[in-house]
């Protein structure tokens, strides 16, 4: 038996107004979805749900909006995507609250599916604001959190709502945390973590946890500018978050406690511009021009990750090595993917990978379908594979 309730314990939702925490935080370039998983994901729960005739509704954050309501930040930009994918008509309402969000699902006949707005665009959302939650709470019989991938935000819409509604967990819920426990449950050594991407700043504090799990991290993206620069070496102009160095420092000093060996980039690909194309050099990570930014790893770094691959029993990747969407910066993410994907294939290596962006860099390199596992959380798997109680996850257990 499940630890939490799942669909399988709703009975008669026929008429049910339900709401649904989905992830719909898809990359989006140019005004449109690049990366469809996470729908995909997700699908057959609202699919479900819509067939045994309950009201869909569907709660989702988009981006990390600061200033209230945007249009960069519209859920309506992802809407046309989710019908794509579910090829079901879905409808829209212009807030996730009050008249607009009310009047949306009065109209709703049984099995329609409603997307509501970005529930960012009220700062309720990520204080877990009681108020804010209630009023979410008003428009549902019933709350069903599918968003494995947000369970580590304790907001309103990932786990204040449960304290609220008969709260249950959705099939993609379910199958991550089952999955995962099969997949890295009881890794078998040495496992080998790959940290990369460009969320420095919320994902760094995990790596403290993470290094005394894994016998090797290697820190790719512009997480490794941050790591590097705290080494005191000149970065340019490349991503990093240099307030950051403290962390940093700490980190490699609980590895080697550890004895978790951190890996570092050697060489990277740096540019000028961030834009396809762009004119690029190979250079040493201690001569990084001042007026530049690191963009990729270069190739030597890319020969140190694949002899960890190679090392390892168990790999665990969250963040792509470079700007992968961004041509030829996506070289030694790709070289890495097909690395790891051939080991699997070879039946030497456990590979689980996870992250909106990862995934989507494993589908550019055309070997998602080829590893053990792809998570579509990157925050919220790292925080499991430390061992952390993931709020939106505790919240649904029995
Ligand atoms: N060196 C770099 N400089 C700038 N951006 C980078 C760099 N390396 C990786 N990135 C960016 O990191 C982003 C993905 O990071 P992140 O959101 O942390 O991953 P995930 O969504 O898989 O958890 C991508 O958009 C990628 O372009
Ligand atoms: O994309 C997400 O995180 P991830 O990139 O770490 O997988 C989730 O939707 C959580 O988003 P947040 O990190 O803005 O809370």
């Amino acid at each position: 038996m499940a630890a939490f309730k799942t669909i399988d314990d709703l009975n008669d939702i026929a008429g049910k107004r339900v709401l649904v925490r989905v992830d719909l935080n898809v990359p989006v370039k140019d005004g449109k979805v690049t990366d469809t998983t996470r729908i995909e994901r997700v699908a057959p729960t609202i699919l479900e749900l819509s067939e045994k005739g309950a009201k869909v509704i569907l709660l989702a954050h988009f981006g990390r909006p600061k200033d209230g309501p945007s249009p960069e930040f519209s859920l309506s930009l992802v809407a046309p995507s989710v019908e794509q994918v579910l090829d079901h008509a879905v409808l829209t309402a212009s807030d996730c609250i009050g008249e607009a969000a009310a009047s949306a699902v009065a109209k709703m006949n049984n099995g329609d599916i409603l997307l509501l707005e970005n529930t960012r665009f009220h700062k309720g959302e990520e204080k877990n604001d009681p108020d804010f939650t209630k009023a979410l709470a008003a428009n549902g019989d019933i709350y069903v959190n599918d968003a494995f991938s947000a369970a580590h935000r304790a907001h309103s819409s990932t786990e204040g709502l449960a304290h609220h509604l008969p709260a249950y967990a959705g099939r993609t819920m379910q199958a991550e945390l089952e999955a995962l426990e099969k997949g890295l449950g009881n890794p078998v050594r040495p496992v080998v973590a790959i940290v990369g991407g460009a969320k420095v700043s919320t994902k760094i504090d995990l790596l403290t946890n993470l290094v005394k799990r894994v016998d090797a991290l290697v820190i790719g993206g512009g997480m490794a500018n941050t790591f590097i620069a705290a080494r005191g070496t000149n970065v340019g102009k490349s991503l990093c978050e240099h307030d950051l160095a403290d962390t940093a420092k700490q980190i490699m000093i609980e590895a080697a406690t550890a004895g978790c060996a951190i890996v570092l980039p050697e060489d990277g690909v740096v540019a000028r511009e961030f834009k396809a194309g762009a004119a690029n050099e190979i250079v040493s990570i201690e001569a990084i021009p001042g007026d530049a930014m690191v963009l990729d790893v270069g190739p030597k770094s890319v020969d140190a990750v694949k002899a960890w691959i190679e090392r390892a029993a168990t790999l665990v990747w969250n963040g792509p090595l470079g700007a992968f969407e961004i041509e030829p910066f996506d070289a030694a993410t790709v070289a890495a993917a097909r690395y790891a994907a051939e080991r699997t294939k070879a039946g030497k290596l456990t590979s689980v990978a996870g992250g909106g962006d990862t995934v989507s860099a494993l589908n550019h390199a055309g070997v998602a379908e080829e590893f053990t596992y792809v998570s579509t959380a990157g925050g919220a798997f790292l925080e499991w594979m430390e061992g952390k109680e993931l709020p939106g996850v505790a919240v649904l257990s029995r």
